[in-house]
C-alpha cells in the first residue's frame, strides 16, 4: 500500500498562479467551504504565501506542493472527516493568525505560527469516520496500536502526518536546523493530540482559569492557549452562518449514525448521539454548542476580544437550532423534519 502522487499534479499546482483572488479570503465571514474542491491546494499554498512562511522558514515551493497534494491524497472520503474539513480547519488556523495578529502580538512564535497551520492541515488525516470509542470497542487494529495511550485516532494522524514528511520531497521542515526541527515536531504532536474533545474536556477547568488572567509569557499558558485554538479550528464551521452550521451537522451525523448502525450490527447499543432511531439532531447541537462550542470560544474572548464578533455568530445559530428543536417536535410525528420547514421558511 502506497498512497503515489503524479509528478505532473506537482508541476500543476506550482503554476496555480493567482488567478484566484477571492474577495474576503481574510475574513472570518468567509466561508472556505465555498472555495472550489480543485483550487483548494492552491489556497492551502496562497495561505503559506500570505503569512510570509515559505520566505521565512526558505521551503522550497515544490516540496510544499508535493506535501500539500500526500496530505490532501491522506484522507479518505468520509462523509465530514474529508479533505474538505481539514481544507476549513488551516483556512481557520491563518484567520488567527492574520487577524488576531499571533505573533505580532507574541501569542505565538514564527515557528509556532507556522507548526500551527501545518497541525490543521494534517489533523486528521487518514480518519475512517469512526471516533476513538468505537476503535477500543471494535478492537481495530489502530485500537491494538495505540489504546494503551488514549487518543487512539489522534496518534494515527500524528503517525500518518510524520510518514509523509518523510517521503521523499515532502519534508517541509527539512530547512529547520537543529533544535528547530525537533521543536517543530515536538509541537506538530501537541497540537494534534489536543483536537481529541476528551482532552479538551479534561483541561476546561484550566482553560477558564488563565484565560481570566492570561499570561502570555507563562510557557503553561501557552502551552494551553495553543491546545484551545486548536479546538477552536476544528469547529470552525460552528462560526460560520447557520446554513454552514446545518449543512455540517448534517455530515456529522450521517458519520455517527453510520458509526451506531456499525455498532449495532456488531451487536454493541452505540451512544443516543450515535443511533438514528434515538437522536434529535437540534437538541443534539443546542447541547453541544451550549457545553462546548460557547464556553470554548467565550473563554477566548477574554483573551482577544475581536473573537466577541464570533462569539455571537455561535449564539445565533444556536438560538435557530432551538426554534428547529421546537419544530421538529411539532413536525416530526407527521415523518417531516423541522429543519427542511425551517429553511423553507427563511
Ligand atoms: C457539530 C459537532 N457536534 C459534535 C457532537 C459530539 C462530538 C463528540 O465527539 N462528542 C464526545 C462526547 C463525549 C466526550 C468526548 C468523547 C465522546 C464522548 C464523544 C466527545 C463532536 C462533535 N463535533 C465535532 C468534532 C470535534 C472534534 C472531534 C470530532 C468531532 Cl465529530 N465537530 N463538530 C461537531
Ligand atoms: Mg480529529
Ligand atoms: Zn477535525
Amino acid at each position: 500500500y502506497h498512497m503515489q502522487v503524479e509528478e505532473e499534479d506537482v508541476q500543476a499546482l506550482l503554476n496555480c498562479g493567482d488567478d484566484h483572488n477571492i474577495k474576503d479570503f481574510d475574513s472570518f465571514n468567509f466561508c472556505p467551504r465555498t472555495v472550489p474542491y480543485r483550487h483548494m491546494p492552491c489556497y492551502v499554498l496562497k495561505m503559506f504565501e500570505d503569512l510570509n512562511f515559505i520566505k521565512r522558514w526558505r521551503i522550497k515551493k515544490n516540496v510544499l506542493a508535493r506535501f500539500t497534494l500526500y496530505v490532501k491524497k491522506g484522507y479518505r472520503d468520509a462523509p465530514y472527516h474529508n479533505w474538505m474539513h481539514a481544507f476549513s480547519v488551516a483556512h481557520f488556523a491563518y484567520l488567527l493568525i492574520k487577524n488576531l495578529r499571533l505573533v505580532e502580538e507574541e501569542h505565538m512564535t514564527e515557528l509556532q505560527a507556522f507548526v500551527f497551520l501545518v497541525s490543521c492541515l494534517c489533523h486528521d488525516i487518514d480518519h475512517r469516520g469512526t471516533n476513538n470509542s468505537f476503535q477500543t470497542k471494535c478492537g481495530t487494529v489502530l485500537a491494538s496500536l495505540y489504546s494503551s495511550e488514549g487518543s487512539v485516532m489522534e496518534r494515527h494522524h500524528l503517525a500518518q502526518s510524520m510518514c509523509i514528511l518523510n517521503t521523499e520531497g515532502c519534508n517541509i521542515f527539512e530547512t529547520l536546523k537543529g533544535t528547530l526541527y525537533s521543536e517543530a515536531l515536538d509541537l506538530l504532536r501537541n497540537n494534534i493530540l489536543a483536537t481529541d474533545l476528551a482532552s479538551h474536556f479534561r483541561s476546561v477547568d484550566d482553560q477558564r482559569e488563565i484565560t481570566r488572567c492570561y499570561d502570555k509569557k507563562n510557557p503553561s499558558h501557552r502551552k494551553l492557549l495553543h491546545a484551545m485554538l486548536m479546538t477552536c479550528c476544528d469547529l470552525n464551521d460552528q462560526t460560520k452562518n447557520w446554513k454552514v452550521s446545518k449543512q455540517t451537522a448534517e455530515q456529522i451525523y450521517d458519520e455517527f449514525f453510520s458509526q451506531g448502525d456499525l455498532e449495532k450490527s456488531m451487536g454493541t447499543a452505540p451512544i443516543e448521539m450515535m443511533d438514528r432511531e434515538k437522536a434529535s439532531i437540534p437538541d443534539l447541537q443546542v447541547q453541544f454548542i451550549t457545553n462546548l462550542v460557547l464556553p470554548l470560544f467565550t473563554n477566548l474572548a477574554m483573551v482577544f476580544p475581536s473573537v466577541k464578533s464570533i462569539v455571537q455568530i455561535i449564539e445565533r445559530n444556536r438560538e435557530v437550532w432551538r426554534i428547529a428543536t421546537a419544530i421538529f417536535q411539532k413536525y416530526s410525528e407527521k415523518g417531516m423534519t423541522g429543519m427542511d420547514i425551517l429553511l423553507n421558511a427563511r
